[in-house]
C-alpha cells in the first residue's frame, strides 16, 4: 500500500467524487446550475459499477478511508444507493455527501441504510425571496424539509452557507438561529473566485472577519482549536453553540489539504483549481496507479514559506 505525499508533506485521506456535473438549482456563485429543470435530464450517467471499480483501485493502493460524494447535485444520480452500498462493501465506512437537499426528504432514510454517514447541505438564506435570488429556485421549504428528514434518519448533518456581500450577507444571523435551534453545525463560506466568478468575486467577498463582526452583534464567542486538514475554523458561543467559517479566500487551508478528486469521466485531480485531468482506467499496475496519484498530488497549490509566513502562489478555489 503506497503512502502518498507531496513535497510539502501533504498526504491523502479523502476522495471527493463528483458523480455528475448537472444540477437542479442554479446558485449564482456556481457554474453547475442551470435554468433548465435538469432533474428530467436523460443524458447517460456514469454507471455505479464504474465508480466502484475506480474507487476500489484507489482504496486498494492507498487504504483510502473517507469518500465524499458531490457533483453537480448527487441526489440527481440515479444509482446513488448502489454507489453508496458498493463503496461500503469495499470496507470504506466513512461515506459523506454534499447536497442541496432539494430531493433529500424522500431519500434520506434509504441513503442512511445504504451506508451514508453524513450530509453537508447548502442553505444560503432563510428568507424565501433571498433563497430564490441565490438559487433561482423558489422552494426553500423543500430544502428545510430535506435537512429535517436527514436529521430524523440519523444522518450527521452540517449546513454550508455561501455568503455574498450585497446578496445575502444579512442572512448570517437568521441562518445561525436556524442552525442553533435545530442543533445542526453551520459553516459560513467565503465566496470563491472560481468558474464564472473567476477574478470577479472580490465585489461579493464577505470575509471571515465580516462574518465574525456580524455574529458579534448578537453573540459572544471564543475560537476553538483548528483540527488538522479541516476546511473550517470553528467558534463556540457563550451558550455552547458551535459555528464554523470556511475562509476560502482570506484564510485558505491549502497548507494541510489532504484530498484528491475524481470526476464522472474517471479523471483524477489534485486540486480544485487543476485544469489537467489524469485519466484512471482502474486496471493500472500498482506502479502506474502510484505514478498517476503522485502526479495528482503535485497539482495542489504550491506553498511558499517567507520567513514564518505561509502564502500561496495562486489562490484558486
Ligand atoms: N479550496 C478548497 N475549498 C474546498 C475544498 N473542499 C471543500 N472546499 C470548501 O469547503 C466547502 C464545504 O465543502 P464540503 O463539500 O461541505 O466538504 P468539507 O467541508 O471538506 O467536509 P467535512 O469537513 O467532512 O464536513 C466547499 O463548498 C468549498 O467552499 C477544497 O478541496 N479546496
Ligand atoms: C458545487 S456544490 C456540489 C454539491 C451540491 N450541489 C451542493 O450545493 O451542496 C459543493 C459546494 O460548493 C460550494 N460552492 C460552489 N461554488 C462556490 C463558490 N463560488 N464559492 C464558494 N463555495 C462554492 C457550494 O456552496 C457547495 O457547498
Ligand atoms: S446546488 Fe450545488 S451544484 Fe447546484 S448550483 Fe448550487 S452549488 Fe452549484
Ligand atoms: S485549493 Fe487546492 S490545495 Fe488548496 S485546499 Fe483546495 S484542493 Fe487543496
Amino acid at each position: 500500500m503506497g503512502e502518498l505525499q507531496d513535497i510539502y508533506g501533504r498526504g491523502f485521506k479523502t476522495l471527493r467524487v463528483s458523480l455528475l456535473s448537472t444540477c437542479n438549482l442554479g446558485c449564482i456563485y456556481c457554474t453547475m446550475g442551470s435554468e433548465d429543470e435538469i432533474a428530467y435530464d436523460h443524458r447517460p450517467q456514469t454507471p455505479a459499477a464504474r465508480f466502484i471499480e475506480l474507487i476500489a483501485a484507489v482504496h486498494a493502493h492507498t487504504g483510502l478511508k473517507t469518500i465524499r460524494l458531490t457533483g453537480g447535485e448527487p441526489l440527481l444520480y440515479r444509482e446513488l444507493e448502489a454507489v453508496i452500498s458498493g463503496i461500503k462493501a469495499l470496507g470504506i465506512t466513512d461515506i459523506r455527501m454534499t447536497s442541496n437537499a432539494f430531493l433529500l426528504e424522500r431519500s434520506a432514510e434509504k441513503l442512511q441504510q445504504a451506508g451514508l454517514r453524513s450530509v453537508n447541505v447548502s442553505l444560503d438564506a432563510m428568507d424565501a425571496n433571498t433563497f430564490f435570488a441565490m438559487t433561482r429556485r423558489k422552494q426553500l421549504p423543500r430544502t428545510l424539509q430535506g435537512i429535517e428528514a436527514a436529521i430524523d434518519a440519523g444522518l450527521e448533518v452540517k449546513i454550508n452557507s455561501v455568503i455574498m456581500r450585497g446578496k445575502n450577507h444579512d442572512e448570517v444571523l437568521p441562518l445561525l438561529e436556524y442552525a442553533f435551534e435545530h442543533k445542526v453545525p453551520i459553516r459560513f463560506l467565503e465566496v470563491m473566485s472560481m468558474g464564472h466568478l473567476f477574478g470577479k468575486a472580490g465585489q461579493y467577498l464577505f470575509t471571515q472577519q465580516n462574518m465574525l463582526d456580524t455574529i458579534a452583534t448578537r453573540y459572544s464567542f471564543t475560537r476553538l482549536p483548528r483540527k488538522p486538514s479541516a476546511t473550517a475554523n470553528y467558534w463556540q458561543t457563550a451558550q455552547g453553540d458551535v459555528f464554523g467559517i470556511i475562509g476560502n479566500e482570506s484564510a485558505p487551508f491549502c497548507q494541510d489539504c489532504n484530498r484528491l478528486r475524481l470526476d464522472a469521466e474517471g479523471n483524477i485531480y489534485g486540486c480544485l483549481s487543476s485544469n489537467n485531468p489524469i485519466a484512471l482506467n482502474g486496471s493500472e499496475s500498482s506502479g502506474e496507479l502510484n505514478e498517476k496519484l503522485q502526479q495528482a498530488m503535485h497539482q495542489k497549490q504550491s506553498l511558499h514559506f517567507v520567513g514564518s509566513e505561509l502564502s500561496m502562489m495562486h489562490i484558486g478555489g
